[in-house]
Formats: C-alpha cells, sequence, structure tokens
C-alpha cells in the first residue's frame, strides 16, 4: 500500500548542531506508527518537519508517494495532516465550538458543529460544544484537540505523547481512540515514551537516537527490555528500595482544605504527615486534588481552611513560594514551562533562580554572575542537561524531557529538606526517568522528606516508603510499602 506520508532522507541542523541526520520515515493509512526515542532524539524536530513548522536542510517529504513541500501549519492542515501537541492549544475562555472555529476559519459554525458532532460520536465521545474550555479535565481537553484536527479533515494524524498528561484510566481511553482513528482509514503517528504504547498499541515502531533512526521493527518482535535497550542502548531495570533510615515527621498538614471552583475538586480536611528520610506518594487517578495539593504545597494556593507546618519552620500555611524555598522546600512543578522554567530567558538564568533567592551569589547590588555560571555548566553536566549548546540558549529551545532535568538540576541545589515531586518523569526517557527516580532516592536517603504526586501508579509504588490515596479531594486511604496494587487501585476509584 502507498504510505500516506513518507519523511526521506531528512536533515536538519540548529546553529550547527545536526538535530536530524538523514532520517527515513512513512507511515501508512489505518496504520498506527509509534516513535520512541530518548529526550533530544529529535522525534518532536522530525514531526515538525512533517507538519510543515520546519523545512528540512535535505531530504523532502511525500505525501501518497508524490514529492510536497509544506509551506506552514495552514499548508499542512489542507494537505491533511494534522498535528495534535504535547502542550495543548487551546483558548480557555472560548467554548469548544469556538475552539473548533479558531482552527477551522471561514466555515459556517453550523456546519462545523454538525461534523464535530458527527466525529466524536463516530469515535465514540461525547462533548459538549457550549462547554467553555478552561472547565474541562485534560483528557476531554485533548478529545477536543483530537477533533480540532478531524475537523479540519486531517487523515494523517500525529500525536506527540499525548497520554503523558493522562492518568492510567483515560490513556487506556486514549489508545482504544487512536486504534478506531486508524481503523477509520487514517494514517497515525503516535510520539511516546511509554514502552506499553509502542508495545500493545501500535503496529510498526520506530526508535531515534542522537538524530539518527536507529530501527523500525514490529511490536511483535519485540519486549521491553528489547524495546529499552535500543532506545538508550543499555539495559535499565528498575527495582524498589526501602529507606535506610526514617527520622522525625518533617512536614505535616493537618485538615487542609481548598474551596473547589468550575471543575476543580478542591481540598476536603486532607492531613497526613511526612517523615525525614521517606518518600510519601499520593496516588489517585488524574483530576481527584492533585495539581490543588501540589499547589497548596509550592505556596501557589493558600488553603481556606487547616494549616501546613514544616519542622524547624514552624506554621507555613500563608507563606509564598519564595519563603517555602527559603524553608528548605524544593519543587518539582508537574507544567515545567508554567511553574519551572522562564522559557524566554537563558538556561544559565533560569538555573541561577534559586541560588539567587538564597544569597549564593551575592545580593542584588553585586550579582556574582561567574559563580552562578559555574554552578549552571557543573548541574548541566552533573543532571545530563542535553542539548544546552550555550549558557545564555533559550530555556524553551530544550527538549522536552532535557528542560525538565534543567528544573531538578536546580531544585537539588542546597540539599533540600522537603522535596515535592509532582509527575516527575512525565515526559522523561526511560533513562533520565531512572536518573530522576534515583535522585529522589538519594534525597531521602540523605533525610529529606520527599513528597511524590504521581497518576503513574508504577513509579508510585515503585518509590514510596508509605502511600496515600486522594480521591475527590480527600485522602481516602493510606498503605505501608511494599503495597498491594489491586487494593491501592480500588481505594483510588470507590470514593466519589
Ligand atoms: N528551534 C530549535 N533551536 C535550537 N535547537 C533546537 C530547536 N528545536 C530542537 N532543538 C534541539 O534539537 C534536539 C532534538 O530536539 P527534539 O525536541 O526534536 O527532541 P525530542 O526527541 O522530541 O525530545 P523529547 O522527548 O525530550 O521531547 C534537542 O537537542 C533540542 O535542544
Amino acid at each position: 500500500m502507498t504510505n500516506a506520508l513518507s519523511l526521506c532522507s531528512v536533515s536538519k541542523s540548529f546553529g550547527g548542531f545536526k538535530a536530524l541526520d538523514s532520517v527515513d520515515f512513512s507511515v501508512a493509512p489505518g496504520e498506527v506508527h509509534a516513535l520512541l526515542g530518548e529526550n533530544g532524539a529529535g522525534k518532536s524536530t522530525l514531526m515538525n518537519i512533517a507538519c510543515g513548522l520546519y523545512a528540512p536542510d535535505e531530504g523532502h517529504v511525500e505525501l501518497e508517494g508524490r514529492a510536497v513541500t509544506i509551506a506552514g501549519a495552514r499548508d499542512a492542515a489542507a494537505k491533511g495532516i494534522g498535528m495534535v501537541h504535547q502542550h495543548f492549544k487551546l483558548v480557555p475562555a472560548f467554548t469548544v465550538l469556538e475552539n473548533i472555529l479558531l482552527f477551522n476559519p471561514g466555515r459556517a459554525p453550523a456546519e462545523i458543529a454538525r461534523e464535530a458532532l458527527a466525529l466524536a460520536d463516530r469515535m465514540g465521545f461525547e462533548i459538549d460544544l457550549d462547554a467553555r474550555v478552561g472547565t474541562l479535565g485534560v483528557s476531554e481537553q485533548q478529545r477536543l484537540e483530537i477533533l480540532k484536527v478531524l475537523v479540519a479533515g486531517a487523515r494523517i494524524i500525529i500525536l506527540d505523547e499525548p497520554t503523558a498528561v493522562l492518568g492510567e484510566d483515560d490513556g487506556r481511553a486514549l489508545m482504544a481512540l487512536v486504534r478506531g482513528l486508524a481503523d477509520s482509514g487514517s494514517a497515525v503517528i503516535l510520539v511516546t515514551h511509554k514502552l506499553h504504547e509502542a508495545l500493545y498499541h501500535s503496529d510498526r515502531i520506530t526508535v531515534m537516537r542522537q538524530g539518527r533512526r536507529i530501527a523500525e521493527t514490529l511490536p511483535a518482535e519485540m519486549d521491553p527490555g528489547r524495546l529499552t535497550t535500543l532506545i538508550v542502548g543499555e539495559h535499565i531495570v528498575e527495582e524498589p528500595e526501602p529507606s535506610p533510615h526514617v527520622g522525625g515527621a518533617r512536614i505535616r498538614l493537618n485538615q487542609v482544605r481548598l474551596a473547589g471552583d468550575g471543575g476543580r475538586k478542591g481540598l476536603v480536611d486532607v492531613s497526613f504527615e511526612v517523615k525525614d528520610g521517606e518518600i510519601y506518594g499520593i496516588a489517585g487517578v488524574s483530576g481527584n486534588g492533585q495539581n490543588e495539593l501540589a499547589e497548596v504545597l509550592m505556596g501557589l494556593g493558600l488553603p481556606t481552611g487547616g494549616s501546613i507546618e514544616i519542622a524547624g519552620h514552624g506554621d507555613v500555611t500563608g507563606a509564598g513560594p519564595a519563603h517555602r524555598r527559603q524553608n528548605g522546600l524544593a519543587c518539582i512543578p508537574v507544567d515545567r514551562y508554567r511553574h519551572g522554567l522562564a522559557g524566554s530567558i537563558g538556561v544559565a538564568d533560569n538555573f541561577a533562580v534559586n541560588g539567587a533567592l538564597a544569597g549564593r551569589y551575592g545580593s542584588w547590588l553585586w550579582f556574582n554572575r561567574r559563580k552562578a555560571r559555574a554552578e549552571a555548566r557543573a548541574a548541566i553536566e552533573t543532571f545530563d542537561v542535553q542539548g544546552v549548546r550555550s549558557l545564555g540558549q533559550k530555556a524553551a529551545l530544550l527538549s522536552g524531557g532535557n528542560a525538565q532535568k534543567l528544573v531538578i538540576a536546580r531544585e537539588f541545589q542546597g540539599a533540600p529538606q522537603v522535596v515535592l515531586a509532582h509527575s516527575p518523569s512525565r515526559g522523561l526517557d526511560v533513562r533520565a526517568g531512572a536518573a530522576v527516580h534515583e535522585r529522589l532516592r538519594a534525597a531521602r536517603d540523605r533525610g529529606a522528606a520527599v513528597i511524590l504526586i504521581s497518576e503513574d501508579l508504577d513509579e508510585i509504588l515503585l518509590l514510596s516508603d508509605r502511600i496515600g490515596v486522594l480521591a475527590g479531594g480527600r485522602l481516602v486511604a493510606e498503605f505501608k510499602a511494599p503495597a498491594n496494587r489491586s487494593e491501592i487501585g480500588a481505594a483510588m476509584v470507590t470514593h466519589d
């Protein structure tokens, strides 16, 4: 069968750095083709060429066997290529229908509405066209992103890490939707870091490493070990490791409340404590209060009741983010681009923020830029942040995974006593994910209290010494490691 899309010997450089080196990639109608590779391997760059955001330096693009030039995103849409980006491109204040219209200008709203409802129905989900996007949950927003490109007539659909923001159930539902798209004749490219998605939900797998295509293979010929080895060049297996020493309570939440509004659940009388030398995992289906809990802990949301205490620092309930940092709290936020990094400023300056707050580089009158830069350079090396070609390079130009490594490098400076990690390995490849886990264990082993909020139950089970389950904004159950996976799963869903 003729391929729907082929990228033929495509190369791309950014200022002398070869992000893609003569890569071949194709996808056929009715096929799900998984694209895997380490952070910075070049997956997004390749897909950006497929959807017209970048022009290749060498090589060319073919649609149904004919060489074409794709002149930008609009042209790609007109040629039937639709990309669903990792970071949604929706306007929260607009309704669902208005967002679809924005993406499909010039067409009659009534016609678009009819088509959107018919497509949603065919894909097996419901959608309220009048709902404001800001009130939708992540999985609904993602379906809307997919619907947007389908309404625009996409037959080649590129999904960039679509389940990174979803919990287990929503992730499974999305995989069923992906299969439905292929069954209806679309060519689907699934960019992912999740091995099981490639192994069980794709028809073909391409692996990239350092800008090159390392392998094109079939799921039947692979298993998790072999696939990991292809991706990172080594066999990585992680095992749980209990804490060597648990001390006294370091951080304590007493009956913490946060009012819910719109689609937000809020928090209802959440109480738990985390001890020195302990990783406390917060498990739960996404949208059950995890973001709210993280905000309250980071000092971004003020609780409407209850208190938060950090041993040695007293009551920090009303303290803002900067004050909390000075009280020994480090944060790895879930949304690294919103709360973690300032994309438009340089890598070194992003790194220096914490040290500057702690007065490590002098005062605002005399800022020791040399020291800040030297520390940034050392941390980038230690934490293996790749793709940094100069310390002044904008953080937004890092690949998703390397941006996360930069946040972690910064947050682990200065040996924090309390670490809040919210989905810390989201978007990271296996090696980088394992390295982050190692850092969290190391922080715990030197006596820090670590709070790990993650919708990935495997990550929770792998790392936690104790586990709390968040459901409907309440902490509904607590377990000690080694915990039973199905009991935790039951607690996650049996409470409203
Ligand atoms: N516009 C750009 N300018 C400079 N460098 C860039 C640009 N876009 C990408 N790069 C670099 O090219 C390399 C490949 O990045 P790319 O985003 O394609 O990786 P990826 O495989 O998608 O990674 P991840 O899984 O972390 O998202 C990285 O080193 C990145 O820093």
